[in-house]
């Protein structure tokens, strides 16, 4: 009885994995950045989820990258301060103090995920866009308004993160970058998610957030989008229906499809195993944004 139980359980166990042949075959050898936003990082237990599905994809056969965030707890630290948060169109309004306290807690962030994938057994090295000379910034002027210490990504050196792919590390990157002059700036982790799937010609582009998808009535979380193509992205953006955190996600998908990355996913990060629904599944979870309409 014993024994006909554990058949059981292990022929289930095997058509999971053999149902799952398909994708692992699809997606082998491709470049896959995870964007995973602070929001979703709400405790260990779920950042362990997020983690161990990205050690999965490595292990058979993906090249990922993680691009994380932590707007949420810089913003804790910016108020511990005695600062109020400052934000214009989802992008922190950044003075030489607030960009300290971002580099302090993205660091931070950075090597508990770096330790969180050795823990999996997983190779991780952890990276701001110092490194390696890899993130260099131009200074953002949404609207021509000065907003202080924040970039946009003017060059990725793909250099350094293939050599460190190559040789099977998963790079985990922070959102900073220097400009010109070698200061360090703030880069908002869905523009810095962007520009390196943009620079890497990246196959997916996955952003973790804390919200299903993009939804028509976001208050109320009415009518989920599952498809959308950039044409309704944009006017979704021009009518308002998306504000907040989304819409620098939601720029930054349009821009990657625009320029050439063929798959751009917004999806919940706190639901387990989120990666692996989106991955190994046919209609997978949360929004797609696609290049054109589907009918
Ligand atoms: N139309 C919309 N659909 C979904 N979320 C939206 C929309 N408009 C604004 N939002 C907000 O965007 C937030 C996600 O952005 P953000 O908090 O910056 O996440 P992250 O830390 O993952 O970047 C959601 O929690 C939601 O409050
Ligand atoms: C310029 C800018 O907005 N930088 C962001 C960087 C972190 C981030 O984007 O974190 P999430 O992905 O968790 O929102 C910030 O300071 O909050």
């Amino acid at each position: 009885m014993e024994i006909n139980k554990n058949v059981d359980e292990i022929m289930t166990k095997a058509n999971t994995l053999i149902e799952a042949l398909p994708y692992i075959r699809r997606f082998n050898g491709a470049t896959i950045i995870v964007k995973y936003g602070g929001s979703a990082m709400l405790d260990d237990k779920l950042k362990m989820n997020v983690i161990k599905d990205v050690a999965l994809l490595k292990l058979v056969g993906m090249r990922p990258i993680i691009v994380h965030g932590g707007g949420k707890e810089i913003s804790k630290w910016v108020k511990l301060s005695g600062k109020e948060p400052e934000f214009y169109n989802g992008l922190r309004v950044t003075d030489k103090e607030t960009m300290n306290i971002a580099e302090m807690v993205l660091n931070k962030v950075n090597k508990e995920l770096v330790g969180l994938m050795q823990k999996m057994g997983v190779n991780a090295v952890g990276l701001c866009g110092k490194d390696g000379n890899m993130i260099r910034v131009n200074k953002k002027m949404p609207d021509g308004k000065d907003i202080g210490f924040v970039g946009e990504v003017a060059s990725v050196n793909t250099n350094l993160l293939n050599t460190l792919m190559d040789n099977d590390f998963i790079p985990v990157i922070a959102p900073i970058g220097l400009d010109d002059e070698f200061n360090a700036y703030n880069i908002n982790a869905d523009d810095a998610a962007c520009g390196v799937a943009k620079a890497m010609e990246a196959e997916k582009l996955v952003f973790l957030t804390d919200i299903e998808g993009v939804f028509i009535d976001p208050a109320n979380k009415k009518t989920l989008i599952s498809e959308m193509d950039i044409k309704t992205a944009k006017e979704f953006i021009e009518n308002g229906v998306v504000g907040g955190g989304m819409l620098p996600k939601l720029n930054n998908c349009i821009d990657a499809i625009e320029q050439g990355v063929s798959r751009v996913h917004i999806l919940d990060g706190r639901v387990a195993h989120c990666l692996l629904l989106e991955f190994f599944t046919e209609k997978g979870i949360g929004t797609a944004i696609l290049k054109e309409p589907l009918f």
